[in-house]
């Protein structure tokens, strides 16, 4: 990269040797405001139209949002008739605030105030960009122009409040690109438009919204930033500081929780951070990193798959496969050595009534978001007998014994290799089926009886092989040890049983039996597997299977 001389370091920060923020903890929700209707809005290739605007309002209010930032009604007619029709039809439950963005330019502004005449809470929210570049390259104005562009604005503003009588009405002001402002200026505004106001005369708090409009620094000098302006603003109990990050250096979540750390008390963002460039801020991943710390975040994201598809729907955007928390593959472990972990914290978690979610490479449960189980573990040639043996019995029961997994593992490995794809589970099921279940060649059983006097077995079998059927009988202690002394008796011998399992798969008269048997021949394990609705057939097929097996190689 030869032309990094044309960027220079960042000139922003503020001198706090004595920062308090690394040594906080997030142990409380901020107040939310979604502006996915206007900043999240605004950058898309084509804007919502009022229809899903309206289907978007009611899932953030579902979602449990209460200050929604619903548009720039002075943009254009759609924003404003949106606006106009969520107060005129009665849509706006009474708890929640709509928030309505403007310039501060006159004209803007009274527009903006005729869009939320009659709603019962409002944040009206004008914004100034304060940043050295905007000032020079924008507005060509000094300091001292551009502070009175954002005090002219608020005195007008003000001046309008009595067409909003009987409405509760906030006042948010945004020193936009706050991160690339002189924070001693940012301070001076911000501190001239509050006093404008005057909360105390007009009541509530004034929302300071103090964004990384472009994000310029690494997230720890943005919270030192906000940490100083906290300290720093004569009057912090008159004032929300709110925080309002984009992305575009990838750390829009990390700036956010760090600002949060460093004193923010309120966080504007969008649902899977939609916005401008790289995007806002993602409200999902900060409420649900909250969430996976043990602290409720006071919005409901347990139906994400659900969220997810209306805002696909309303956007046109899409969802990344490894978006945190909403992508398809979040939850999904294809590596040998994940799938084993993840087999084994979910036994045992079905053993055992745990206090808190302890998983390995899954840190969140993915049923809390409204997903399933089902696809946490997937196939491919980087998979391993853990992930192989965890697919087979959580799709299909099948209880397959501990020392059996390398032997099925290695199976499915080499198919999936040689098919150089994922394997679906009825894939993985088949492997599993075809080269370990009955299997008939070049003894298959067709028939038998058994009898039993006193504590001794006694077997006749039937046993066809490529070329005929024969009778083969034999005793023992019970009907496998009957079954490997006829065997032996015919010569099919050369063998032990080393290992037995057996399993009821199913329910009622459905309820079939699996056996699994390990048989030793020359110094080499073979595994088979029996499946029948009689007991006593499912080990025999079990036994003929390992025994077939042995003879293939
Ligand atoms: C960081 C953010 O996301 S801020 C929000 C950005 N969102 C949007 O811009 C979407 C909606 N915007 C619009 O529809 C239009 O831009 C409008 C309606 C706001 C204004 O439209 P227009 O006046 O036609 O055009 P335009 O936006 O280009 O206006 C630029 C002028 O506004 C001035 N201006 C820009 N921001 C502000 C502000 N916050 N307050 C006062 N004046 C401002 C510029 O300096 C420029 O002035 P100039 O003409 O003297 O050079
Ligand atoms: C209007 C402000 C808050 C904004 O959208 C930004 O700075 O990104």
């Amino acid at each position: 990269m030869k032309n990094a001389h044309k960027y220079r370091p960042f000139r922003f920060s503020v001198d706090l040797p004595d920062r308090m923020w690394p040594d906080k903890k997030l142990d409380k929700a901020p107040i939310w405001c979604s502006v996915d209707l206007r900043d999240g809005n605004q950058a898309l290739p084509v804007p919502m139209n009022v229809d899903q605007k309206l289907e978007y309002f009611k899932l953030l209010c579902d979602v449990g949002f209460k200050e929604i930032e619903v548009g720039f009604p002075s943009a254009s007619q759609i924003e404003f008739d949106f606006i106009r029709k969520l107060i005129d039809d009665n849509l706006i439950p009474d708890d929640v605030y709509i928030q309505v963005l403007t310039q501060a330019r006159p004209h803007l502004i009274e527009r903006t105030v005729e869009a939320v005449q009659g709603a019962k809470n409002v944040v009206l929210h004008m914004y100034v960009a304060t940043s050295e570049m905007h000032r020079n390259i924008v507005f060509k104005r000094s300091q001292e122009e551009v502070k009175k562009i954002a005090v002219d604005g608020t005195s007008y503003l003000k001046t309008l409040l009595p067409r909003l009588e009987g409405s509760n009405v906030l006042y948010e002001f945004s020193p936009e690109a706050f991160n690339m402002t002189e924070p001693d200026f940012a301070l001076d505004v911000c501190q001239a438009v509050v006093d404008t106001w005057n909360p105390d005369e007009v009541g509530g708090k004034v929302i300071l919204n103090l964004p990384t409009t472009i994000e310029g620094s690494t997230p720890n000098v943005y919270a030192d930033q906000i940490e100083w302006f906290c300290r720093n603003f004569k009057g912090r109990d008159r004032i929300i500081v709110s925080i309002h990050t984009h992305n575009d250096r990838g750390t829009g979540v990390a700036s956010t929780e760090l600002a949060l750390l460093a004193g923010a008390d309120r966080v504007e963002g969008t649902l899977f951070g939609n916005g401008e460039r790289t995007g806002n801020l993602d409200i999902v991943t900060v409420a649900l990193n909250l969430y996976t710390m043990g602290v409720d975040p006071g919005l409901d994201f347990s139906n994400l798959p659900q969220i997810r598809s209306i805002y696909e729907r309303c956007t046109g955007m899409s969802i990344h496969p490894r978006h945190p928390y909403a992508g398809d593959l979040v939850f999904t472990a294809f590596s040998g050595s994940h799938q084993d972990a993840i087999k084994k914290g979910m036994d045992l978690l079905k053993q055992e009534q745990k206090e808190y979610w302890e998983i390995p490479y899954l840190p969140v449960d993915p049923q809390d978001l409204g997903r399933s189980y089902k696809a946490i573990i997937r196939i491919n040639s980087q998979s391993g007998k853990g992930g192989v043996s965890y697919i087979l019995q959580e799709e299909y029961g099948l209880e397959v014994p501990k020392k059996m997994h390398p032997y099925v593992g290695k199976k499915v490995n080499e198919v999936s290799d040689k098919l150089v794809r994922e394997l679906s589970t009825q894939e993985v099921y088949n492997v599993f089926m075809e080269n370990f279940v009955n299997i008939s060649e070049p003894l298959d059983l067709e028939d038998y009886t058994i009898k039993t006097k006193g504590k001794e077995v006694s077997i006749e079998a039937d046993i066809k092989t490529n070329r005929k059927t024969e009778s083969i009988t034999g005793k023992g202690n019970g009907p496998i040890d009957a079954f490997v002394n006829a065997l032996k008796a015919r010569g099919w011998n050369n063998f032990d049983i080393v290992d037995y399992h057996e399993q009821a798969l199913g329910k009622g008269s459905s309820t079939e039996a699996v056996a699994y048997i390990c048989i030793n021949r020359n110094g080499v394990d073979y595994w088979g597997v029996g499946r029948h609705t009689d007991t006593i057939a499912a080990s025999l097929h079990a036994l003929l299977s390992a025994y077939n097996l042995s003879e293939k190689e």
